[in-house]
């Protein structure tokens, strides 16, 4: 029997909807400030579509551009003006940034408590120890998916994240262990990949290697969420199309899991919609707001 689909853009929809009441709900509006270096065109779609989103959910956004020849100087001090201004409630500086430039350093020039993308050290340090803190968006849109599925309560599930990334693998692990789960991480070194895969209840596919598990690296009614975002190339729609796939082998999955995100419209939606449920709490915390009840759900 086919798994059911897990509905990521829907999911989506449905958070920005409780983000903009929760904004409705505040003393005033909350700014995302997104820098983008360079001129990427894929960072510009992803660029524009989180500046929409932010403005749809009644913030607002503040958009900084910077030349591809930029100095790292140049990069940060665009950070630290933005960390000084008190209207601004979080910084995104968009991934990756042009070669050269030293994005690790960069990040770590934005002030913890603007750090919608939870990827200061200050913020997976909190991460670690279970203390208050910004959460990195792509894993927590994975736990909230896999909370769709399942039910609130993932205590005692078998989570195995595929990939140890600093963006991706590392911190979902981490979030799904403070959901109570029991959490391995496999990666390129993990002998019998499919064998560990096929315990999970819940398997987190966040290599970057398009359709690499299949079926077989699949238990039967396991949930999948799927993280990779894979641009491959189908001939089938016409000379120099493309397609996007997931790290799992959608076709095959299928077949065997309970729940499964389709790729696209699966956890890629959910980073933006979490990016902007980061942007409402960071603005609550450094502004002394309580949190609008409908974000604690
Ligand atoms: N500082 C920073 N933070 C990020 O969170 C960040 C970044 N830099 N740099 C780039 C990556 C990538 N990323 C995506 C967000 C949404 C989709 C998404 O919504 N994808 C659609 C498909 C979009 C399409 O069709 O191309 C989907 O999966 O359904 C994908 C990728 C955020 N990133």
């Amino acid at each position: 029997m086919a798994a059911s689909r897990i509905d990521g853009k829907a999911i989506a929809a449905d958070v920005r909807v409780n983000v903009a009441s929760a904004v409705k709900a505040l003393p005033s509006q909350p700014t995302l400030a997104v820098i983008l270096v360079g001129e990427d065109p894929a960072s510009q779609v992803y660029v524009n579509s989180k500046i929409k989103q932010t403005e749809e959910c009644g913030m607002r956004s503040l958009h900084r551009v910077l030349p591809a020849n930029a100095t790292q100087a140049e990069v940060e001090a665009e950070i630290a003006a933005l960390n000084a201004d008190d209207e601004v409630d979080g910084i995104l500086l968009q991934l990756p940034l042009p070669k050269g430039l030293d994005s690790d350093a960069a990040i770590e020039k934005i002030s913890p408590d603007k750090d919608v993308d939870g990827l200061t050290e200050a913020s997976a340090g909190r991460l670690v120890l279970g203390k208050l803190g910004l959460r990195p968006c792509t894993p927590s849109g994975c736990v909230i998916l896999a909370k769709r599925a399942l039910g609130d309560d993932l205590s005692g599930k078998h989570v195995v994240v595929v990939g140890r990334s600093i963006l991706v693998g590392k911190p979902a692990a981490l979030l799904f262990l403070a959901e109570n789960c029991t959490v391995t991480i496999a990666h390129s070194r993990t002998k019998d990949l499919a064998a560990v895969c096929r315990e999970a209840d819940i398997l987190v596919p966040a290599v970057g290697r398009p359709q690499m598990l299949t079926g077989e690296y699949v238990k039967a009614g396991a949930t999948v969420i799927d993280v990779g975002i894979n641009r491959i190339d189908a001939p089938e729609r016409g000379e120099g199309k493309s397609r996007l796939v997931g790290d799992a082998e959608f076709s095959s999955c299928e077949n065997i899991a309970g729940h499964i995100t389709p790729v696209p419209g699966g956890v890629g939606p959910m980073t933006i919609a979490c990016l902007l449920q980061n942007t409402v709490l960071a603005a609550c915390a450094r502004r002394g707001w309580s949190v609008p009840d409908i974000l604690n759900a």
